[in-house]
């Protein structure tokens, strides 16, 4: 990395409850959480050069407030280190956040705790991409001055050896240098592939979701997410509407947001697989490692994949998914993880025992900074598109700075320096919670 502008002590953590409506009209709506209000505990990282950090974590309305509170109580770890220190360690200042005598009793790595961590480490690797004057995902690209080794030295190793050692990510990385310039003049040409949730929520009614999905087909879509798992005589009715639609060789993913028991889930999804899912995501408790590998293998001769990872706590839990053969899809989340650095564990670790990843995005802000990840794991990691493609969700993007871009359901490359956490001030303000005009407005509705 250059010698430049790497000063950059942090003086001040500053942190907002921010909170978007979205439950009025049933928007990210599933079977579980049916009344969501995308949100995030909003963060800015200051320093005394005046550069400013942004990041935040993704949550659901209620108990943003306690992130807010877990990223207070992590900010003293942060204040009065300076970038260059920061980042010529940054697996020890990974290992600092996450690992604190005190605090790691509230996870370790996981929950509320985790969610902070994320939150705080979004807004220092925006820090460090503003300082470098780039955008995150060309951070780590040859001509920014980074090699393999600097990228590694971001990960934490701790209780992953067993399934991926250092040097084996270094050897990934290394192997993935060829060719890596032609994978990235092609996604500034032609971008990243994406697949849509807008058109199903779970509340949208069918006339909504046969509008959405005329209108999505009109704008070059090709791949569709629908929510399941309250009803299945509604699943079953509205998959098949969708399927017709789509026609047989659009691609259909089915979303279960963690609904069923493990038998319930097979059997579910069995009826459902008339309609041809490419995979059932979240079909379990998120944290049941061997229940996702039963009904993984129950699935496969149906031709269906099990897809998790937007509520998995940790690299060690992405860790035993693979090594249990219990996904056939990674999805990876940029707010869940700790960060950059546990996403580059993560992508590595798929990379290895060879199962794709198409991350979860949507939310708010979610594909703003998950593309910056799933680009680097195309041009320095996989250096693949089969099976690959990244979620996208058709909301709350005006509220960012640099929104990402989507041309023929491709995300085009971010050019704005940073890693896209910036929200507009006039959005945070009005959005935060309780005193933003808009939620003052509720309160008096
Ligand atoms: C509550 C969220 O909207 C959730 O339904 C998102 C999700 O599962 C997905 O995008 O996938
Ligand atoms: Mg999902």
């Amino acid at each position: 990395m250059s010698e430049r502008k790497m000063v950059h002590k942090i003086t001040h953590v500053t942190v907002r409850d921010v909170r978007f409506p979205t439950s009025l009209e049933q928007h990210g709506s599933d079977a579980m959480h049916t009344d969501p209000d995308y949100s995030t505990a909003y963060v800015v990282v200051h320093t005394d050069s005046g550069l400013q950090g942004f990041g935040f974590t993704f949550t659901l309305g209620k108990g943003t407030e306690i992130v807010v509170c877990a990223v207070r109580a992590l900010a003293g770890l942060v204040v009065g280190k300076s970038l260059q220190e920061i980042v010529s360690d940054f697996r020890g200042f990974y290992r600092l956040l996450s690992s604190d005598g005190q605090m790691r009793w509230l996870g370790p790595e996981k929950g509320v705790i985790h969610l902070a961590t994320a939150a705080v480490l979004n807004a220092v690797w925006d820090l460090w991409a503003r300082a470098e004057a780039f955008p995150s995902f060309r951070l780590t690209l040859p001509d920014s001055g980074s090699d393999p080794k600097q990228i590694v030295s971001c990960v934490d190793f701790r209780y992953i050896t067993d399934a991926l050692t250092e040097e084996e990510a270094l050897d990934i990385l290394v192997k993935a240098q060829e060719g890596k310039q032609q994978r990235e003049d092609q996604m500034l040409k032609e971008g990243y592939p994406a697949y849509t949730t807008s058109c199903a929520w779970i509340g949208y009614s069918d006339e909504q979701l046969k509008q959405l999905c005329t209108d999505a087909l009109k704008s070059g879509w090709t791949k569709f997410k629908v929510k399941v798992g309250a009803d299945l005589e509604d699943d079953t009715r509205r998959c098949r509407l969708i399927r017709q639609m789509i026609g047989p060789d659009k691609t259909l993913m089915i979303d279960a947001n963690q609904r069923w028991d493990v038998s319930e889930a097979i059997g579910w999804v069995s009826s459902l697989a008339e309609f041809k899912p490419l995979w059932i995501e979240e079909p379990t408790c998120p944290d049941d490692i061997l229940g996702h590998a039963a009904i993984s293998k129950a699935l496969a001769p149906l031709g269906i994949g099990v897809a998790t990872g937007e509520q998995c706590q940790n690299r060690v839990m992405f860790k035993q998914f693979l090594q249990a053969s219990a996904l056939q899809f990674v999805q990876i989340d940029s707010c869940r993880l700790g960060s950059v650095n546990e996403n580059l564990a993560v992508l590595l670790m798929a990379h290895k025992f060879k199962v794709p990843v198409c991350p979860h995005a949507g939310g708010v802000g979610l594909c703003e900074l998950v593309q910056h990840l799933i680009l680097f794991d195309y041009i320095c990691v996989s250096g693949s598109l089969s099976n690959r493609m990244c979620e996208y969700v058709d909301h709350l993007h005006e509220h960012f700075t640099s929104p990402v871009v989507i041309h023929d359901a491709h995300y085009m490359p971010p050019k704005d320096p940073g890693y896209s956490c910036e929200m507009l001030e006039s959005s945070v303000k009005k959005h935060q919670y309780p005193e933003g005009d808009v939620w003052k407005q509720h309160k008096n509705n």
